[in-house]
């Protein structure tokens, strides 16, 4: 019986794309890299803040300057991650309906963990009961880790749960923790990407996610 459903975060749940690639450009800027548009900032996202880094400058291989790169991206963020940002259409009605069915619910998120959280409160305001980003010490998705805390969090086990994502990253992750997969098409693939993947459900709107849980 699924008892709870995990949400990825960006592409998922939120529309961030424009506060991400505003606080990307603005470090990029500053230090001259070309500025990258919104279909390439929406193609470098699934991995976190390191691989969106190096997928938007390819051809610096300077651990050093990348590092102080991401750090300086990631101060900016924290402070500007919810500007544009917003849940897509359909998402908080979702959320609502699993509170009110007594469903648990968790985000795992490559994002920096004071970005989840910050965005978990202001958002989602109680609607989710775990919200896992990245932390020292805890593998970024695919490795399922992060799976298994919200899981030890939630006090479900893998069969009682849905995962719910919108990148390869995703569903391998889900794939690794051994849950079954809900693939979502608004957020930063498309269909044929996901659908390639073989996740076991596909959706175009947050209220498929409702018709799913009634039947398994
Ligand atoms: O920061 C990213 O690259 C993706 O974050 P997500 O795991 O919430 O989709």
């Amino acid at each position: 019986m699924i008892k709870g459903v995990i949400f990825d975060l960006d592409g998922t749940l939120l529309d961030s794309v424009t506060d991400i690639m505003n606080s990307l450009n603005k470090i990029l800027g500053k230090y001259d890299y070309e500025l990258k548009n919104y279909q390439e900032v929406r193609s470098y996202l699934g991995n976190g803040a390191q691989k969106l880094v190096e997928r938007s400058i390819p051809s610096e291989k300077d651990r050093e300057v990348l590092n102080r790169i991401v750090s300086e991206y990631n101060d900016y963020y924290k402070k500007n991650s919810n500007i544009d940002t917003k849940p897509y259409d359909g998402i908080m009605e979702l959320l609502e309906y699993l509170k009110n069915h007594n469903y648990k619910t968790a985000i795992t998120s490559n994002k920096i963990q004071e970005g989840v959280t910050s965005l978990n409160n202001d958002t989602f305001k109680g609607l989710i009961d775990v919200a896992i980003g990245e932390r020292v010490g805890l593998k970024l998705k695919p490795n399922p880790d992060m799976i298994y805390l919200a899981l030890k969090e939630l006090n479900l086990n893998a069969d009682e749960v849905l995962y719910v994502g919108d990148t390869e990253v995703d569903l391998l992750t889900a794939q690794n923790a051994k849950l079954k997969s809900i693939a979502v098409t608004w957020g930063f693939r498309d269909y044929e990407v996901l659908a390639d993947l073989n996740p076991n459900y596909i959706v175009n709107e947050p209220k498929e996610i409702i018709n799913i849980l009634k039947e398994v």
